[in-house]
């Protein structure tokens, strides 16, 4: 038994090499003149995935609730001249609340007005959320997961027939590391990218015999105004940079990964620093380990919490109660 294990492990490893190297191997797609749907493209990673997929060629459809905001990304893509020979297309706008799921039906009608059908779809959009479960009101709970899962989960199914119809398309999630693993203080935001890692891996499953691509990214912290733009346990803006985004990855090579996923039409793609990696793996192989880093991490939220209700309150810019890392 043994003398056995070592071929054994070696042979597996040989067999993963392949594989990794036959993935790299893979014709890599491109998506000059494809139709590319992108949601919150007024900011962060989803206006630098405008950037990148229109430099590649693609045929945007921006989405976002705020009309101004989306024409200035148009207005700035169109003056942009691409260091490459491609050909680019002005991008078209659709403006709508993906929180409010009766808008839903009539954007995905306007999205497939545009070009008469979409060739990819990324599902970008989220607001993330700072808060214990004990001090949040259920109806944020709600909130959260309308707009990071059903809303998503609603435009998918929207514009999946269309899809189906002509036996072709790919539907791209941007879910987090936090739809793998659970960390405290973000009870809402965990649930919803679990839930959204949850229905796009049942939909890969189903719809790959349509000829349809399923991919999700789970991407590690990223530089965007994700934390300044999350909602706490009483549905107020949290409004702080924290210093885990600030110190995160940089929007556009994270947007280079999602169009290196979308050409390779990869399943499951995770973008993260090694601590959280390894974090993903202890959660599955040693959870005992992972729920006692994570009790202990709580702790000392709180105490924090606590230390700066007492002595830091005279240097805090938001009301008491409202302030976490
Ligand atoms: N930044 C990070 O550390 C990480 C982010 N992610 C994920 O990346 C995605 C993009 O977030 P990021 O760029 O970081 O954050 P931003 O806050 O910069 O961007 C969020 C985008 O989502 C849009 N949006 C928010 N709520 C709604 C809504 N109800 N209806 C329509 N659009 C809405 C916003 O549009 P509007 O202009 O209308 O507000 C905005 O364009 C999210 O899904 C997030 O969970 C994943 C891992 C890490
Ligand atoms: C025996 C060795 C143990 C080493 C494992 C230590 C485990 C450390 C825990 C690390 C937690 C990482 C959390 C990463 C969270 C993350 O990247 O989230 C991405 C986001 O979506 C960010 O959103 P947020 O709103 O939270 O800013």
């Amino acid at each position: 038994m043994g003398g056995a294990t070592l071929p054994l492990v070696l042979t597996t490893l040989g067999v993963l090499l392949l594989y990794r190297i036959l993935t790299r191997l893979r014709s890599n797609g491109s998506v000059q003149g494809l139709v590319v749907v992108i949601t919150g493209a007024s900011s962060g990673l989803g206006k630098e995935c405008a950037r990148v997929f229109h430099a590649a060629g693609a045929r945007l459809v921006v989405c976002g609730r705020d009309a101004g905001r989306l024409q200035q990304v148009v207005q700035e893509l169109t003056a942009s001249t691409t260091a490459t020979q491609k050909q680019t297309f002005s991008p078209s706008t659709v403006i709508f609340d993906l929180a409010k799921a009766d808008t839903i039906g009539k954007a995905a009608e306007e999205i497939l007005k545009c070009y008469g059908h979409v060739d990819v779809l990324i599902n970008n959009a989220g607001i993330s959320y700072r808060g214990n479960i004990l001090d949040t009101h259920i109806s944020v709970q709600r909130e959260v997961m309308e707009t990071n899962y059903f809303g998503p989960i609603s435009l998918t199914q929207a514009l999946l027939p269309s899809m189906v119809h002509r036996r072709s398309g790919h539907i791209v999630v941007i879910s987090s590391v936090q739809g793998k693993i659970a960390i405290p203080s973000r009870s809402a935001y965990a649930a919803s990218k679990h839930a959204t890692q949850a229905f796009f891996d049942c939909l890969r499953a189903e719809i790959e015999q349509n000829g349809i691509s399923v991919t999700v990214i789970s991407p590690g912290y990223i530089q965007t105004d994700l934390s300044i733009n999350a909602v706490t346990g009483d549905g107020s803006k949290y409004g702080i940079m924290d210093k885990a985004t600030a110190a995160g990855q940089n929007p556009r090579d994270v947007a280079h990964a999602v169009l290196k996923a979308v050409c390779q039409r990869s399943s499951d793609v995770l973008l993260a620093g090694t601590l959280p990696s390894v974090a993903v793996y202890l959660r599955t192989l040693w959870p005992a380990l992972f729920f006692k880093l994570m009790s202990s991490r709580a702790r000392k939220e709180q105490k924090l919490k606590e230390n700066l209700l007492t002595f830091g309150s005279r240097t805090l810019r938001r009301p008491p109660g409202q302030d976490q890392t």
